[in-house]
């Protein structure tokens, strides 16, 4: 049995997994760690809360799992932690500032707890380590980049990579799709995975770029922000802006898609026009990824968005039909589990693949502790 730590930067998700089968036991989520009223503290008083609720269901744990966001260039797979991978991650905090010291933090308090299991960290960047030098290479001066370690990372690989898998046995090619990812939730991406292997992701660097967020820019100008900067903001104030105060929020002030779909039916303009601007980068992303794979076998949505809502996915995808894409309106709207929701005749397939981190999570957990336990 696994237990698999989700240690994000502002709560904390826990899970008890048997990859066998696989059955799932105890699960739950500490959240508005450190927030004003929170009963904990920081991510310590959390993850030792977690551990406790868990101790009575964990007989038979054999391992520990980790979500690490930002595995920087050392890590293109998981691998079993000790001191000398804590090191690596640490040196990745500069490029993860939000997420790598909460996903420390959880690796601290479980080895200490749990001293004589086997951690395995599982990075959000791996899946993404097999994008070709086209794709992750920023159009920079090569030395700059080179020295502070500046390319095209991408994040959610762990989603995407589960999901990727599911749609393409979905659609009957589990070796060999082109698959387009959609994972939409709180942060958000587009990844082009052919065969099993990513070819181009819209996260970069950080997980700021690409797709517009709940509350961060995605795509912008660079030369924003020096404007910004010139008309006296200071850059750490410019990030804060673009990562939290940016996305669905900054264009109407609600984050959460359904506040957003409830407002634009009621006929609010700035939620409607929040509404648009977050469609049409959607869309261009798949016609972008659609030339990049040059044949789409799959368009798979997933995250708290993807997976629920309809009036999202119908008009992202409304009026593709000219590049094969058509969606089964009923089936759209009354999707449950992972399904196909495109018409029969669709050239291209679309599915709804709620994701499973946690499961992935536990399962590349499990095969590394296996690994090293024959070596
Ligand atoms: N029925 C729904 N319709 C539209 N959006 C939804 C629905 N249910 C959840 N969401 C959206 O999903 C988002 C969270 O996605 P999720 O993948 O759970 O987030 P996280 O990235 O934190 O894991 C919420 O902000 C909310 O906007
Ligand atoms: C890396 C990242 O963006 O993760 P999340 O969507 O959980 O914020
Ligand atoms: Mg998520």
């Amino acid at each position: 049995m696994i237990l698999v730590i989700n240690s994000g930067s502002s709560s904390v998700k826990y899970e008890l997994i048997d990859v066998e089968g696989p059955t799932r036991h105890q699960a739950g989520k500490i959240e508005r760690i450190g927030e004003p009223g929170s009963p904990f503290p920081d991510h310590a008083a959390a993850l030792e809360k977690a551990a406790e609720e868990v101790a009575p269901h964990a007989d038979g744990l054999t391992a520990v799992g980790h979500r690490v966001v930002h595995g920087g260039a050392a890590f293109t797979g998981p691998v079993l932690i000790d001191d000398d991978v804590v090191k690596q991650i640490e040196e990745a905090v500069p490029l993860a500032p939000l997420h790598n010291p909460s996903n420390l933090a959880g690796i601290e308090v479980m080895r200490r707890l749990h001293p004589g299991l086997p951690q395995v960290a599982v990075f959000d960047t791996a899946f993404h380590s097999t994008l070709p030098p086209a794709a992750r290479t920023y159009a920079i001066d090569r030395e700059v980049a080179e020295r502070a370690g500046v390319r095209r990372y991408g994040f959610h690989g762990t989603s995407t990579a589960y999901v990727s898998r599911v749609a393409a046995e979905m659609v009957g090619k589990p070796d060999m799709a082109n698959v387009i990812v959609l994972h939409l939730g709180n942060g958000a991406s587009a990844s082009a995975v052919s065969a099993g292997r990513c070819v181009d992701t819209s996260m970069g660097m950080t997980p700021l770029e690409g797709l517009v967020m709940g509350t961060r820019s995605g795509d912008v100008d660079p030369g924003v922000i020096f404007h910004l900067i010139r008309g006296g903001m200071t850059p750490d104030e410019v990030e804060e802006m673009l990562v939290h105060r940016s996305g669905l929020y900054g264009l109407c002030g609600d984050n959460d898609m359904r506040t957003v779909l409830d407002r634009v039916a009621a006929g609010d303009d700035e939620a409607a026009l929040a509404y648009n601007v977050y469609c049409h980068r959607l869309r261009k992303y798949i016609g972008a990824y659609t030339a990049v794979l040059g044949r789409v076998d799959v368009i798979a949505f997933t995250g708290g968005v993807g997976e629920n809502s309809a009036p999202v996915r119908r008009k992202v995808l409304s009026g593709l039909a000219p590049m094969g894409i058509r969606l089964d309106p009923t089936r759209n709207s009354s999707v449950r589990g992972a399904r196909l929701v495109s018409a029969d005749d669709s050239a291209v397939a679309v599915a709804v693949v709620p994701t499973d981190e946690e499961l992935e999570i536990a399962i590349e957990t499990a095969a590394v502790v296996a690994r090293t336990n024959s070596e």
